[in-house]
């Protein structure tokens, strides 16, 4: 067991308030990943030292070498994930992972295929999933779920916490097994998941400044710890930056930093309570060589149905609202973040 009485804390770098990942080893000697602990998808993979030289989002990063673990064990199943961003093929082998300094025994695929977009713009290794077993590719079990299975945590829950500025230290921190309460001040308010399998839950609207502009008749949002803005539906999202002077370029929707104080906070209605975000969560201000850029952190996506449409709640959500994550109970928490 582990001196933190059952909660196991995993401090998190930040990278650009963009990107948060953190350290876990997989093999015998341990070989090191930096991983996304990510809520919307539910295995893990790591970059395979058999991955092709042409594929260069593989080659900049740390890859696992099955031949240097003696407790590797041979698995080769097929694996392959479509993000809407980008896709990873490999294949499964199974060793020891270490997480928050709890072994488990893992299947997880060996990525020998990355698309170059978008992971060449990624600081991280790998992703391990954190999304319920049902969405699992291959049918294989989550890390949590094999973590659980060991009755080593206090509660069958993890928390999230995103720092807001890169400079703080640490960048976050995923805690197995509870909650920190150093990183949130004030009650969690709890909302069932919309069903059982998928950390979403059921939003009753997004409001602008107090006009409520969206999802008036109900709709569906996706926590997700791995993304690292808001996505909407297009037309929507398309509407709110209407409103708020947003101009989209290729990277993104800009708005003049002049105007970013006066810009109007956005509220999500989750679960009988409104979590909104002032101009501050939603802008991006990084001061560069031809002046300063401000980005709104919010991004149009178009998930078809039947998953869609969705609105997906990210990082910059979760900076703003420490996040548990509940499997006990099937629900989701949300604290007002230090
Ligand atoms: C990890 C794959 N994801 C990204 O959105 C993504 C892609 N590419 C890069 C370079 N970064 C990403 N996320 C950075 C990040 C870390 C924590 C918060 O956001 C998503 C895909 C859908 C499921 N959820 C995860």
């Amino acid at each position: 067991d582990n001196n933190n009485n059952g909660t196991v804390p995993t401090p998190l770098t930040n990278y650009l308030d963009t990107q948060y990942f953190g350290e876990i080893s997989i093999g015998s000697p341990a070989q090191m990943f930096n991983v996304v602990f990510d809520t919307g998808s539910a295995n893990l993979w790591v970059p395979s030292q058999s991955c092709s030289p042409f594929s260069t989002a593989c080659f900049t990063h740390n890859r696992y070498d099955a031949s240097q673990s003696w407790t590797y064990v041979e698995n080769g199943t097929g694996f392959s994930i479509q993000y809407a961003s980008g896709n990873v093929r490999g294949f499964l082998s199974e060793d020891v992972v270490m997480v928050g300094g709890i072994p488990v025994v893992q299947v997880f695929a060996e990525a020998t295929s990355l698309s170059a977009m978008p992971f060449i713009f990624a600081k991280f290794d790998g992703v391990l999933g954190m999304g319920y077993p049902n969405v699992a590719i291959d049918g294989i079990t989550p890390v949590f779920d094999r973590i659980m299975s060991q009755h080593v945590l206090k509660e069958e829950v993890f928390s999230v916490y995103y720092s807001r500025d890169p400079k703080h230290s640490p960048g976050g921190e995923l805690v197995l097994g509870g909650t920190d309460p150093n990183y949130y001040t004030g009650n969690f308010n709890y909302m069932d998941t919309r069903e059982v399998g998928k950390w979403e839950v059921i939003m009753k609207g997004v409001s602008v400044g107090t006009e409520m502009m969206f999802c008036a008749e109900g709709c569906t949002a996706v926590i997700d710890t791995g993304s690292s803005y808001i996505t909407g539906p297009a037309s929507s999202v398309s509407a709110l930056m209407k409103t708020i002077g947003a101009q989209l370029d290729e990277s993104g929707y800009k708005v003049n930093c002049d105007t970013v104080k006066t810009l109007p906070s956005v509220t999500f209605h989750l679960g009988g309570q409104e979590y909104s975000l002032s101009q501050e969560d939603y802008i991006l201000w990084q001061s560069q060589i031809e002046g300063d850029v401000c980005t709104v952190t919010f991004r149009g996506l178009d998930v078809p149905p039947p998953t869609g449409p969705i609105w997906i709640l990210g990082a910059n959500f979760i900076a703003r609202y420490y996040t548990e994550f509940d499997r006990r109970n099937n629900r989701i928490g949300f604290a007002t973040a230090v």
